[in-house]
């Protein structure tokens, strides 16, 4: 008799559930959709209680055959392994600080079988009566994972060169040499993940990816979403396509696998994405070699991706005092539970609310880090304001500009890729979500007063009238009508100049002491970030013909940390002069 087991195939409200045996299991010709499939029956909803060693045994095993478990709200958690994303465990370890940075110890490999490291987490919570030490803990952790990083083997991408076309550009001296160290990164920065976690998922928080990719660097050591646009710009003016098509494989097969492209590569992630810039990402790709059969390989996965935003992660809104109605994406992962990568940080803050708020706290996280703007005022809401703390979030009562632009220009490409292969039914249905989000962008989000795109409140039903970056958004994706380009484009630039942005341009800078690095937030300032990188590049690349670099103004940065020219803060440096520029010539 055929086995049938549920395996969740998970988005975050769009939790389908397909049923396959063994037998299919086992024909399966993708080895790593089996081997997935076992880690999660390993994994699932095995939760240690202070009873005895041997209860507690029990009750891992009874619960290992289930998948999707949830917690007591009724939500998922943020990844079925209750070793990386829920469970006693996870949050003794965390809670007993070991390391500075929580992400550390959810990047850590297991040593053994999760079975058996529940087993001796068991023991040493017997043996402590449920309380042990920061030592003990930090014992057992050491006995029983292995340092971040031993999912990687050596990588050096075949189609990196020293000195692609675009170099050739770049007249100023020390530019050519800033450029040609971005280039030379792109080697630091590739990651082939090991076959051994293809064979034992179940060990790894690391998501197995066939081909090599391109990380941010530091503390990121995993592929991220959003990051990967600019990456691939910048790998693209490298010559580097090989790398690029890798990638963007690895990425159409896991919205072939979860429906979506998780945040980044590592189980914790996969409950909640980022923007989606996927089509995007292909449209380079494709504009610059021309590879149209990739177009045609992979249109159904694109519009899968399309239609989990589309579906899962839209609302319906009326205007006060109009009968139509709208409909605005929203960020939106409903996942219970702190961010494993930042789990302490979330506790703790969820702690100085009542219980019952807390979920939606936990919610509020994981949506923001699904926008990639975590955190910012953006989504501070607290009587109509962008003032407040992280216990202010609002996200998912926020649409934003930028993320319905992007879903607008994605509707775009596929249209044109739809025409391209002579679907002209599918060409016409895009093209109206096209035109449907356009008029959405024009009557919701543009403020006529100021002349400039807002995030709205769909609480309060009205514009969030605060300064972002992201207002420009559908200026860079063309989401607006076309006949009203000049104006359009001339009301944005006056906007950008009352707000006197162009002057601020930094990712995390230092106001104190002038050129050096910034700190505060989640993480310090990595060096040598994977896409700061692609968006020096683009714009040496544009710009390389007529620029020159300043003298040296004799700035003082001793009390800086050590960074050199690769570092994102001296990008960023680089980037406002260009845009500058650009804008004000
Ligand atoms: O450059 C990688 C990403 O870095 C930030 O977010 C990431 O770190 C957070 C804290 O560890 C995590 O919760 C989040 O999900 C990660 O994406 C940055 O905010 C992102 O925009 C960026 O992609």
């Amino acid at each position: 008799m055929a086995v049938k087991f549920h395996i969740k195939i998970k988005t975050n409200e769009n939790v389908s559930s397909k049923a396959i045996s063994w037998h299919d299991l086992a024909n399966a010709k993708d080895k790593k959709y089996q081997s997935r499939a076992n880690s999660r029956s390993h994994s699932t909803g095995c939760l240690y209680r202070p009873v005895t060693l041997l209860a507690a045994v029990l009750l891992c095993c009874s619960y290992a055959a289930q998948t999707g478990a949830q917690s007591a709200s009724g939500l998922p958690y943020p990844c079925d392994s209750n070793i990386y994303c829920y469970g006693d465990l996870l949050k003794t370890v965390q809670l007993a600080r070991i390391y500075s940075d929580s992400k550390h110890f959810v990047d850590m490999p297991l040593v053994d079988e999760p079975e058996i490291v529940q087993t001796n987490f068991a023991k040493l919570m017997d043996d402590t009566a449920g309380n042990p030490s920061k030592e003990q803990v930090q014992e057992f952790v050491e006995a029983n994972f292995n340092e971040p990083g031993a999912e990687f083997e050596n990588w050096s991408p075949d189609d990196w060169t020293e000195s692609p076309a675009f170099l050739a550009n770049i007249s100023d001296a020390q530019y050519y040499k800033f450029a040609t160290n971005l280039v030379a990164l792109w080697k630091d920065l590739g990651r082939k993940i090991s076959p051994t976690v293809a064979e034992n998922p179940e060990k790894f928080s690391q998501i197995y990816v066939e081909k090599p990719v391109v990380v941010p660097g530091g503390r990121f050591r995993e592929f991220y979403y959003w990051d990967s646009y600019w990456t691939i710009d910048g790998l693209l003016l490298s010559e580097m396509t090989t790398t690029v098509k890798g990638m963007l494989e690895n990425f159409l097969h896991m919205v072939a696998q979860f429906g979506m492209v998780p945040n980044g590569g590592r189980v914790y992630y996969t409950r909640r994405s980022q923007p989606p810039y996927l089509i995007p990402m292909i449209k380079e790709y494709v504009d610059y070699t021309n590879d149209t059969q990739f177009v045609r390989d992979n249109i159904g996965l694109m519009e899968k991706e399309f239609n989990f935003w589309f579906n899962n992660r839209t609302t319906e809104i009326k205007l006060n005092g109009s009968l139509n109605s709208y409909k605005v994406a929203l960020y939106n992962s409903q996942v219970d539970e702190p961010r494993p990568e930042s789990y302490r940080e979330d506790y703790e803050m969820a702690q100085q609310l009542p219980e019952q708020q807390r979920t939606q706290l936990y919610v509020e996280f994981k949506s923001g880090a699904e926008s990639g703007w975590d955190y910012s005022s953006r989504w501070y809401n607290s009587n109509g304001t962008n003032r407040g703390t992280l216990k202010n979030l609002q996200v998912t009562s926020i649409a934003p500009v930028d993320l319905n632009s992007l879903l607008c220009y994605n509707a775009k490409i596929l249209a044109g890729y739809h025409k391209l292969l002579g679907n002209l039914a599918k060409a016409v249905h895009y093209e109206n979500i096209h035109e449907n989000i356009v008029r959405t962008i024009e009557e919701v989000f543009w403020d006529e007063e100021d002349g400039i795109w807002y995030d709205f409140d769909i609480k309060a039903m009205k514009r969030r009238r605060f300064f972002y970056l992201s207002n420009v958004h559908p200026l860079w994706s063309g989401s607006y009508n076309a006949s009203n380009a000049a104006t359009v484009t001339a009301r944005v630039i006056s906007y950008l100049k009352s707000q006197k942005v162009l002057d601020y341009i930094g990712m995390k800078y230092n106001v104190n002491l002038v050129g050096a690095p910034g700190g505060g937030g989640e993480y310090d300032v990595q060096l040598g970030f994977g896409w700061t990188n692609g968006v020096a590049l683009r714009f040496l690349n544009d710009f390389g013909d007529r620029l020159t670099s300043p003298p040296d103004d004799g700035v003082d940065t001793s009390g800086a940390p050590a960074v050199d020219t690769r570092s994102s803060w001296g990008i960023a440096v680089l980037v406002s002069t260009f845009i500058n520029a650009r804008l004000f010539r």
